[in-house]
């Protein structure tokens, strides 16, 4: 039972050296700066529970092209979003038709751009509620809660065991659309917390940036409504509570909200990342998709496409930082402009 990780990055990495870390039998497929790193310095993988694990380099397959694909029973695709229909293209060329497919990634259209593009294959959605930061010394901790959750299906069994042995139990879910949507909602921070420039705690334990938030999720909400779409309940509370909490005064948000603010005072979101090492963003599949979910029902969704032109804008540029007020008069100006 041979796992192949399509995209050693933080997710990658973390995901894929657990399992190994378990006695998983797993190859890591990536580019070469994360071999160069391997080799030179292993891995340690960590958590907020204080786990720890090492890896020596010559304990973690690595290749750098996707023939390594061809002898693995689980894919697991944790390249970004943008990156997926290459993804696809390459699983083609090199996987057996009778591999696992499973996508690992945020938004809600990566599954089935797989599906499209490699009919025949069993592909499922999965989601990750928790966020890996890559830290000094090949550190990849992980600096959130939450367990993963798959789209349900009879593909998963055998699965479970190996995923549980990793410390990485799988929830199964009937309604994964929903999942993703519920996870849609809390990446629409994405953007503030990359715009921000401040770790996710920081950024999260202000109003003015909270306010942000409140407002993308607050416009996206009544979209999802008129298509029919439930976002599944991820965070502390539902999604049509989320507004209300996240405008919270600081201090009360704190107390009422304390799970959704343990996080690791490094951990950003993985926008911050791509911005920072000078990569386009995965902007489009996050607030973008807000915005083209609000063009096929006839209407607009101008703070989230606001938000969208600032993080475009903000690619391969130095970042600077945009306050919380700053960026909510940006957003709150033009979801006014709109409904003049
Ligand atoms: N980071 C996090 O905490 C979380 C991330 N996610 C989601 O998980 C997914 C992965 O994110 P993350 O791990 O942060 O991304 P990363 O950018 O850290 O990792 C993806 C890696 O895959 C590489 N890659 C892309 N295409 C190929 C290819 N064809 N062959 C080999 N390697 C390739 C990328 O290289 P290059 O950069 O050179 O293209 C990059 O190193 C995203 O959808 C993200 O939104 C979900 C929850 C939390
Ligand atoms: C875990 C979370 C929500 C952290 O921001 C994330 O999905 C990301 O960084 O992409």
């Amino acid at each position: 039972m041979k796992i192949a990780i399509f995209g050693a990055g933080s997710i990658g990495v973390y995901i894929g050296g657990s399992l190994l870390a378990s006695g998983a039998e797993v190859v890591l497929v990536g580019r070469a700066r994360m071999r160069q790193q391997i080799a030179r310095e292993g891995l340690l993988l960590t958590d907020l529970s204080g786990r720890s694990m090492q890896l020596a380099a010559v304990d973690v397959p690595y290749a750098e092209t996707a023939a390594a694909l061809a002898d693995a029973d689980l894919i697991l695709v944790t390249v970004k979003s943008a990156d997926t229909p290459a993804a696809a293209t390459e699983i083609a060329a090199h996987a057996k038709p009778s591999a696992l497919i499973v996508s690992l990634q945020n938004g809600v259209g990566n599954a089935d751009t797989l599906r499209q593009a490699l009919p025949g294959w069993t592909i499922l959605g999965g989601m990750v509620p928790f966020n890996v930061a890559q830290m000094a010394g090949s550190r990849f901790h992980r600096a959130t809660g939450g367990e993963l959750v798959i789209e349900a299906s009879p593909a998963l069994r055998g699965w479970e065991t190996v995923f549980r042995a990793a410390h990485l139990p799988l929830q199964e879910s009937d309604e994964f659309p929903s999942m993703q949507w519920g996870k849609l909602l809390l990446n629409l921070n994405n953007s503030v917390n990359a715009l921000s420039d401040l770790p996710l705690k920081a950024e999260l334990s202000q109003r003015a940036y909270r306010r942000c938030l409140a407002l993308l999720i607050e416009e996206a909400l009544p979209l999802l409504r008129a298509a029919g779409i439930r976002p599944a309940k991820i965070a502390r509370v539902g999604p049509q509570l989320l507004p209300t909490l996240l405008r919270l005064p600081d201090a009360l948000f704190k107390r009422l909200a304390a799970t959704m603010l343990q996080i690791d005072p490094e951990a950003r979101s993985s926008m911050w990342d791509d911005l920072h090492n000078g990569r386009l963003s995965e902007v489009d599949y996050l607030n973008g998709a807000i915005v083209r979910l609000a063009e096929s029902l006839g209407r607009e969704a101008a703070a989230n496409r606001r938000i969208t032109a600032l993080i475009h804008a903000a690619e391969g540029t130095t970042l600077r930082p945009l306050s919380g007020e700053v960026l909510y008069s940006a957003l709150a100006g033009a979801s006014q402009k709109e409904m003049v």
